[in-house]
């Protein structure tokens, strides 16, 4: 059975548009122009427990849409949810002692708490035994480090720490599914590094299932072993980065060095996309011809004195969903 489970999910906002001027201010009043707006539209997904889900998409696709709805904070217009066999937004209390949630952009830790407090704090909330919670708090101390800052007020604390703080804090009661919305941003590369190595060991030992928005390509490329990529409010891709890759940027480039200074000539199957001195750029799709056909095809007509194929770039594809408008 999988962990997460979403059918035919929409969610619609209701939008009161505003006009300028007094009298339209008035009428707004007693007639309000409403308008309204899907910011999910029909989803449908699984994942399994273990999974590291990278969740991503343009802005305004619905990514924070559906994960405040996964963990129950917004109720869907329509569809099912089912995590860890529970709904999120009529089970609320069951569910969140199965899930650990961070949102990179704001602390859930208290500001004028030391953070050993709040890990006190959340203990209590979630009833959980001394010797539960210092097991958990020496592991989380060997993975994250937080041991050198536990006695520090939140306030003062770096963003980095803030964030191994916001994690552990995610991590006290031993949630099943943990939900990330963009846990690297802004952090400095020691601590995106320290943070990935945190969600690997987690996945790893603990099999926990992870759903990550994020727009950072290394979180993708480190952490995914599966991309649902988001665009209008519904799933626009689904799969493996290398598969997405390969549809998102087909094309390949053969690189070819000319022994003379020579036309290159036109191909059915590929395309001169530049052409620089002795130097002959051709891009192809790997569907419609391998790159030894066209080598081979053009060592007949070309003086070839040395050639490369360049594979697509994966920031270049990741870039292009970010990019996406239509
Ligand atoms: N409370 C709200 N009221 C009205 N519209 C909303 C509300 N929340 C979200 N929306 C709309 O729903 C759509 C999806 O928004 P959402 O915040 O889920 O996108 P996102 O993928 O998380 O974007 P980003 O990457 O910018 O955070 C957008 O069109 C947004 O304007």
């Amino acid at each position: 059975m999988a962990i997460i489970e979403v059918k035919d999910l929409v969610k619609e906002f209701v939008v009161v548009r505003k006009k300028t001027g007094l009298g339209n201010a008035i009428r707004s009043l007693v007639l309000p122009d409403k308008k309204i707006v899907r910011g999910v539209d029909g989803l449908s997904f699984n994942i399994e427990q273990g999974d590291i889900v990278g969740y991503i998409g343009p802005n305004g696709a619905g990514k924070s849409t559906t994960i405040k709805m996964l963990t129950g904070i917004l109720y869907p217009t329509a569809g099912s949810i089912r995590v860890c066999g529970l709904s999120p937004h009529k089970e609320r209390k069951a569910v969140v002692r199965q899930l650990g949630v961070v949102f990179g952009q704001r602390t859930q830790l208290y500001w004028d708490l030391r953070l050993g407090e709040t890990f006190e704090l959340l203990k209590r909330i979630y009833k959980i035994e001394d010797k539960r919670f210092k097991a958990t708090l020496d592991m989380l101390n060997d993975v994250l480090r937080i041991q050198d800052f536990i006695d520090t007020p939140v306030r003062q604390l770096s963003l980095g720490q803030r964030m191994r703080g916001d994690l552990a804090a995610s991590m006290i009661h031993d949630p099943t599914v943990l939900f990330l919305d963009e846990p690297t941003i802004g952090l400095d590369a020691d601590a995106k590094h320290a943070i990935r190595g945190f969600i690997q060991t987690m996945n790893r030992e603990r099999r926990m299932t992870v759903v990550l928005t994020t727009h950072d390509l290394d979180d993708v490329e480190q952490l995914c072993s599966r991309l649902l990529v988001v665009n209008h409010g519904r799933i626009v891709e689904d799969g493996p980065l290398d598969s997405i890759v390969g549809k998102l940027a087909p094309h390949r480039l053969l690189v070819i060095e000319l022994s003379e200074d020579v036309q290159a000539p036109e191909h059915a199957r590929a395309k001169i996309v530049r052409q620089d001195g002795l130097k002959v750029w051709y891009q192809f799709d790997k569907a419609a011809i391998s790159a030894s056909e066209l080598i081979a095809d053009l060592s007949g007509m070309l003086p070839i004195r040395d050639l490369s194929v360049q594979e697509p770039d994966i920031e270049d594809a990741i870039r292009e969903v970010y990019r996406t408008t239509g």
